[in-house]
């Protein structure tokens, strides 16, 4: 496939075809022969975690947590110059591994995604971009006010969020400049969880509480307050802060690359991204916002196939449900949020 671009070495990387996350061997012309001549194993390869990605170089961190921890920076090898690596990634990684002033490994496997973040350019652009892999949780902040929330905006992380598989944690911020509970009320139904933030009362031990042990990205729209709180959740992660401009009343995109940061006492790992501008769903297979809703999937299967479950589909086992009480109290704002959500999924971008 040589007419094809070559892959640039940016957290943004388009993925796309490239989900193949291993070493890609030939194909065997002769099929049923075995292969004689085999690719070296690499029993010699210990295992990182990307933390950091940059114009080709791979900060990985090896031996986690063991006595001979150590930050390793990586190239990749040439016959994984098609696949993407992102931040997040657990990678086999040889040569010289030793951590030392100078020294350059070389990341031969991409191992398995639990998880996969992503987005597209926009709704009608199917290549992805690989926000972060293996998290567990998106943190989405969100500001009550300056900047303007942009609810649309976040039904399109929490899109991505359930998409990916990854569980998704609201944070509103600046809760003293405007109260949050009309911002709120909508995501109640979706069953996230939501968590509120004053500047004078930042809520830091329920975030520690939900970020224990897990890793999280963290996105939200520049100037919503994200590197205010990975700095205190992160004492020493320096992420930069910047003011609001008040005539534009956008933040400055004063963090400007993902960057993986260990909770206090290696509880946990929170990835900070750069604001996202945009986020393009056009990767999003329908199916995978349902999945968001366990209890309306399982009614769902009774739909007639091809059910968009939007309002005006004939036959909906949702609305029906929702209509004979099956769903009970919250049935009906339920199914409202999934179909606003599939509404997102379903309409050009307009935040
Ligand atoms: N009033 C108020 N201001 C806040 C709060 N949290 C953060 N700020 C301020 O909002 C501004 C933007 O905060 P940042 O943490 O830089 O925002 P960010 O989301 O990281 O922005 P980018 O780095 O551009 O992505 C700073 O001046 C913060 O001091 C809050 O809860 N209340
Ligand atoms: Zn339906």
């Amino acid at each position: 496939m040589s007419w094809l671009p070559p892959v640039d070495d940016d957290d943004d990387e388009p993925w796309g075809q490239y989900d193949d996350s291993a070493v890609r061997e030939r194909p065997n012309p002769k099929a049923n022969r075995p292969r004689t001549k085999q690719r070296p194993a690499h029993e010699d390869a210990v295992v990182g975690r990307i933390i950091q990605v940059d114009r080709g170089r791979y900060l990985t961190l090896v031996d986690e947590g063991g006595d001979d921890e150590r930050e390793v920076l990586a190239t990749r090898a040439r016959e994984l110059r098609r696949v993407s690596i992102v931040t997040g990634d657990r990678v086999d990684v040889v040569g010289d591994v030793s951590g030392d002033e100078g020294s350059l490994g070389r990341i031969v496997r991409v191992h398995e995604r639990r998880t996969l973040l992503r987005r597209s350019a926009d709704d009608t652009d199917a290549v992805e971009r690989i926000i972060v892999a293996n998290a567990d949780q998106l943190m989405v902040v969100v500001a009550a006010a300056d900047p303007e929330p942009r609810p649309r905006l976040i039904d399109r992380y929490l899109v991505a969020a359930f998409d990916a598989g990854v569980t998704p944690l609201v944070v509103v911020t600046k809760t003293d400049l405007r109260d949050p509970a009309e911002l709120i009320a909508p995501l109640q139904a979706l069953g996230v969880e939501i968590v509120t933030s004053a500047a004078s009362d930042p809520p830091l031990e329920r975030l520690r509480d939900l970020l224990h042990g897990r890793t999280t990205v963290a996105v939200g729209h520049s100037g919503v307050g994200k590197s205010t709180l990975v700095n205190l959740l992160v004492p020493g992660a320096g992420r930069a802060t910047g003011v609001v401009n008040a005539v534009t009343g956008r933040g400055r995109h004063t963090s400007s690359s993902t960057v993986s940061l260990r909770l206090p006492g290696g509880d946990g790992w929170i990835i900070d991204t750069p604001g996202v501008r945009s986020f393009g769903l056009g990767h999003v297979n329908p199916d995978n916002i349902l999945t968001g809703f366990p209890d309306l999937a399982a009614i769902a299967e009774d739909c007639p196939r091809g059910c968009t479950h939007l309002p005006d589909s004939p036959d909906c086992a949702l609305v029906d449900a929702v209509e004979d009480a099956r769903l009970g109290d919250a049935g009906a704002a339920r199914l409202d949020s999934l179909q606003r959500l599939l509404t997102t999924l379903m309409r050009p971008k307009e935040y």
